[in-house]
Order: structure tokens, then sequence, then C-alpha cells
């Protein structure tokens, strides 16, 4: 495991209370079952009892702002209130070597605060998360420089994931094929702002899937391009996951989820519903969402 991107050592997003000892015993490779040996399997995400809590500084109140704590100080009043939301609530699991998870949830469940914590993007509360190399979160709303052509956003999106100048120029055409931003003009040489929003996030998963990753997370890319990208990048994920990574998908398309994933978490009011085979899990979400398209019941709003 790796910390910090050295590799041979962990990586640990450290919360306040959980044991490093304990949670090096969950990850230790099930026994093999009865009936002949199996290949060990390798932690590559360990999280052990995650709490994520966001802090809404003056919510609602009006006082947020440098002149208002200002006048505050002179008059000697109280702080303005902090609102928390508890967004992930007590997750506990370990994801191996060659999965892609699906994780699904209505809205508001805690879903993308998951993922970003997993990222090192998000500190934990309580709990730790323990990842094998460098995990990377490729979100809809990853960073591309908008003022920018298609072209020079893959240059910089290649050498912020760490490819080097060499790497960029062999994988650019391929990048860009991938995509299909050029199939009807030639769009890679316009600002990303004249892009259509399925187009960009096609451009960002094609940046993104580039590069072999230790640990890939995907928040709602697929359902972002048409039905012809979807298929190539359900297929590149299938190839990632060859290549030994692990990948995290999260989606409102349970038939994107069916396609991709084999093990499937289910997150309700940030608590870790259900963990399994893809099928049983969403047929029970599909159940209790009563229906098999997406389910939406609406925010759940703050929890405490
Ligand atoms: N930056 C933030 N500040 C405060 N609260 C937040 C923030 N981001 C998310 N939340 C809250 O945390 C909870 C979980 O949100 P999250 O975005 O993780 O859910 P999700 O399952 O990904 O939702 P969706 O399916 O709608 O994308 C929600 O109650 C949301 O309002």
């Amino acid at each position: 495991m790796r910390d910090g991107g050295r590799k041979g050592s962990v990586r640990v997003h450290r919360g306040r209370t959980a044991v490093a000892e304990q949670s090096a015993r969950e990850a230790a490779p099930p026994q093999s079952p009865p009936g002949g040996p199996q290949p060990p399997r390798v932690p590559t995400v360990i999280v052990d009892g995650l709490h994520v809590v966001y802090r809404v500084y003056g919510s609602g109140t009006g006082r947020g702002n440098a002149t208002a704590a200002f006048r505050r100080l002179l008059l000697r009043q109280q702080a303005p209130t902090v609102q928390t939301v508890h967004a992930v609530k007590g997750v506990t699991f370990t994801a191996y070597r060659g999965e892609a998870i699906g994780i699904i949830g209505s809205n508001g469940s805690g879903k993308s605060t998951l993922l970003k914590a997993i990222a090192g993007l998000l500190p934990a509360e309580r709990g730790r998360v323990y990842t094998d190399g460098q995990p990377s979160l490729l979100g809809v709303n990853a960073a591309l420089m908008n003022d920018l052509t298609g072209a020079t956003n893959v240059i910089l999106g290649g050498l912020a994931m760490g490819m080097s100048q060499e790497e960029i120029q062999q994988r650019y055409q391929g990048i860009v094929d991938f995509s299909g931003i050029n199939d009807k003009d030639d769009f890679i040489s316009l600002p990303m702002r004249t892009y259509s929003s399925g187009m960009a996030a096609r451009l960002r998963f094609s940046i993104a899937a580039a590069k072999n990753h230790d640990v890939l997370l995907i928040d709602e890319a697929l359902a972002t391009g048409d039905l012809a990208f979807q298929k190539r990048s359900e297929e590149r994920i299938r190839e990632l996951r060859k290549e030994a990574g692990t990948v995290f998908l999260v989606s409102h398309s349970n038939n994107a989820i069916r396609d991709t994933c084999d093990r499937v978490l289910w997150i309700e009011k940030g608590e870790l519903l259900m963990d399994g085979p893809t099928d049983d899990v969403v047929k029970a979400y599909e159940s209790h969402s009563d229906g098999p398209g997406p389910a939406d019941p609406g925010p759940p709003g703050p929890a405490g």
C-alpha cells in the first residue's frame, strides 16, 4: 500500500478513533474456500468506520462575511451558527484488486461524499481510509480549463495525472479518438467552453481512462455520454479492471451498474445498507424504490 505516492507503504486518511491494527486484520485475505486454492485477493481500499461531516458556517444567518465577523468582534457577539451535515455514517468495507464496485442510493445519500473521501479530498471525521496506490477521482465536475482548447486540456490533464510528455504524445490521438470529440468537426481545437456538457464529460473520461489507475473513482461519468460512448467507456472500465486496478462507479443508471460492476454498495442516508453481488443489491434497491428506473425520493436533508 502507498503513502502519498510512495510505493510500498500505506496511504491513510485518518479520523480520530479507528485503530490501524484492526484494519490491517480486516485487510487479511479471506481463507481459501474448500475445493481448491484460490489466488490471494489483494485489498486496494479499506474503509474502516468512516464518518464524514460537512460544516456549513453562518448558514442562513447572513453573518458569514469578513465585515460581519469584524462587527461581531467589536460588539463581542457570538460566532455565527454552524450547521453540520453528517453525510457518511460509519461505513466499513474492503475493496480488492480487479473489482468494479458500483455505489448506488437515492439523491443526497452520500455516494459522492464517500468517493471524495476515498480520493482523499475530504477528511474523515472519524474512522480511516487506506488506499493502495494513488486514487484518481473522475467526476463530471473534474477540473479542466474552459478557456483552453480541448487539445491543450488533453496535454494538461495528462501531465496532471503524472504522464510524461512522450507518453502524452503517444496517447494523444487515442484519447481524442476515444472521446469522439472530433467525429463531426475539429472541435478539439476549440475552447472547451464551446462543448456541450456531454462532450466535456466524454473528454474528461477519455483523458482519465488513458492511464491505468491503481484506484479509479468515477462519478456519474457514464450517464453523460451518448449510447455509443457509454458502450466504449464500459468496455474501457472492463479493461482497467483487467489491468489490475479497482474501479468505483457512482451512477443512477442501474443498467450501467449491471453492465459494469460485479459488486455493489447501497448507501442510504449516509449508511451502508447493503454490500454484495450486483444482482442481489440492485434488485433490493429497485424493490425498495418501487421500480427498475432511477430512484429519486428527494434529498434527505441535513442529518445529525
Ligand atoms: N459541500 C457540502 N456542504 C454541505 N453539505 C453537503 C455538501 N456536499 C454534499 N452535502 C450534503 O451531504 C449529503 C450527501 O451528499 P452527496 O452529494 O454525497 O450525495 P449523493 O448520494 O452523491 O447525491 P446525488 O445522487 O444527488 O448526487 C447531502 O445531504 C448533501 O446535501
